[in-house]
């Protein structure tokens, strides 16, 4: 008999051996299909002898996206399409090019030291749960590499490594850093569905362009270094790879941007976690198991995010000056319990988040606390192991002015300089308010006019610190009358206006 011919038996034999098995699994009861599955998977293997594997896109209950599945994505978009025919396209680093990877169901080929692999992608939708559920459809995507099975003990050694080791290089280098928010309201409940929204993050701030002392400076900038590079360090002290930074001080002194700054050093994604829309602190967890390696977690204000200040506090324990910041507090509270939102995260739910046992999940990562009342803090939400560095951000010095000339006006040197170092020394100014009197107003506006302003802005500060000294004014008066600030700009004028005639009812 010819070749050809058998092979026409042999699919003919096949195909009614196929048929003849569909019928008979309507009528076979359970036990017997089994059997007949497992002979006919056996005999089956005998004749085809290729391994295949597969790598899906969420495993185990699908908490977190397979990080296998993520590193054979990268390696195939980039040593497979070349070759494929389908490919789908994506935005990549800096929106500047697009990323190609294989579409669905697409076959490629790879070779790895002489041995031919295949690699398919492709989905399967699982079943809603119940007819009733509404639970969408969900999509489980896989990648599926087949190949010879003389050829498994290189494949499953030493070529699985090489996919993982590049795919991760690829992520890495490829890596559109995003920046994470927790986004409030209902969502609809899917498995798919991740509990952080993000966008591209793309802010400019570097410690190059922070104002503030050179020392502290190059002191943060090495203790984020050391800690990016610690990982062997943590894993032999038996501690989670995480750093726990809180940064405090007055309105506009810079906390915001030098996250920006740490996350644009090292090169990470930045969650920032809105605790007021966190609805308990199981979701809280949630939030925290989601969160990726190489990332910083965000809460800013955190004296004004929930009423965690409070709680260990008995009732008649607060300080007069105390009042004012938790106007704010209960305020927020107040105004939740009215929209009916209010969260139920609490302080400890909270400690747990920062270094519980799950808080180890994923290593490498910043957490950081920003605050413009560090005294109001539970002494154990920022104690050391939970915030390792406290960081002040304070009013700006001559150092920090220079910085700021040096960005906003290309100027190293002025023969105004020697003025402003004068008193800068003498008034409280913060960085943000020198920034806006640096910044040109007009096309005409040229540094000399820039520096200018400035002087006038510290001049008047400065008479104004003079009065509050001389006079019994308050400075919590003068606050309150919202005369130094309004939307954090220095009005001078108005300021000075207001106490000439509080002095002048005064005498
Ligand atoms: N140290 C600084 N160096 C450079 N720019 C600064 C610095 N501090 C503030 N600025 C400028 O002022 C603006 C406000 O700063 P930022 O938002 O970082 O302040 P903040 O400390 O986070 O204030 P808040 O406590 O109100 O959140 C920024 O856009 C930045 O341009
Ligand atoms: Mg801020």
């Amino acid at each position: 008999m010819k070749i050809s011919e058998m092979w026409t038996t042999m699919g003919s034999t096949l195909a009614s051996f196929m048929f003849l098995w569909t019928i008979m699994r309507q009528y076979c009861p359970y036990g017997v299909q089994r059997f007949f599955e497992k002979y006919t998977h056996r005999i089956m293997s005998y004749f085809y002898p290729y391994i295949r594997i597969s790598f899906h896109e969420y495993m185990g209950d699908r908490l977190k996206r397979s990080e296998a599945y993520a590193a054979v994505e990268a390696y195939l978009s980039a040593n497979t399409s070349k070759s494929a025919k389908r490919l789908k396209a994506e935005m990549g680093k800096d929106s500047s090019n697009l990323v190609l990877t294989m579409d669905e169901y697409e076959r490629v080929t790879d070779d790895y030291e002489g041995v031919k692999v295949w690699w398919v992608s492709s989905k399967v939708m699982s079943p809603t749960r119940s007819p009733m559920s509404y639970y969408p459809e969900q999509e489980k995507r896989f990648y599926k590499l087949t190949f010879h099975s003389k050829h498994r003990d290189t494949i499953t050694g030493s070529y699985l490594e090489h996919v993982m080791r590049e795919g991760k290089e690829i992520r890495l280098r490829n890596r559109q850093r995003k920046l994470y928010t927790n986004s409030p309201g209902y969502k609809w409940p899917s498995y798919k569905q991740t509990m952080w929204s993000h966008i591209v993050f793309e802010h400019p701030a570097t410690f190059d362009t922070m104002a503030m002392d050179p020392e502290k400076k190059q002191e943060i900038i090495e203790d984020l270094d050391t800690f990016s590079k610690s990982k062997d360090f943590y894993a032999r002290i038996g501690k989670a790879w995480k750093r726990g930074y809180l940064l405090y001080g007055p309105p506009g002194t810079g906390k915001s941007t030098m996250i920006a700054a740490m996350a644009n050093l090292l090169a990470y994604d930045v969650y920032d976690l809105e605790l007021t829309a966190v609805k308990d602190n199981t979701e809280l967890r949630k939030l925290l198991i989601e969160t990726t390696s190489k990332s910083i977690i965000v809460i800013e204000d955190i004296d004004c995010s929930l009423d965690l200040t409070g709680q260990r506090k008995k009732k008649g324990d607060k300080s007069p000056s105390d009042d004012e910041a938790d106007k704010d507090v209960v305020g927020r509270k107040e105004a939740k319990e009215e929209g009916g939102s209010g969260s139920k995260v609490t302080l400890s739910g909270l400690l747990n988040f920062i270094d519980g046992i799950w808080s180890a999940c994923g290593g490498e990562r910043l957490i950081v606390f920003t605050t413009n009342y560090v005294e109001k803090l539970d002494p154990a939400l920022i104690r050391r192991g939970r915030m390792d560095k406290h960081i002040q951000l304070s009013y700006c010095t001559f150092d920090g002015f220079k910085v700021l000339a040096n960005n906003y006006l290309k100027l190293e040197a002025h023969p105004l300089f020697d003025t402003i170092e004068r008193l800068i020394g003498e008034v409280k100014i913060t960085p943000a308010d020198v920034a806006e009197n640096l910044m040109p107003k007009s096309p005409l506006d040229d540094p000399h006019k820039c520096l200018s302003n400035l002087i006038v802005a510290l001049e008047e500060a400065a008479k104004v610190e003079e009065m509050k000294q001389s006079s019994p004014i308050k400075e919590e008066l003068l606050q309150q009358n919202g005369s130094i600030k309004e939307n954090g700009e220095l009005h001078g004028d108005k300021a000075m206006n207001q106490c000439q005639m509080w002095l002048v009812n005064d005498t």
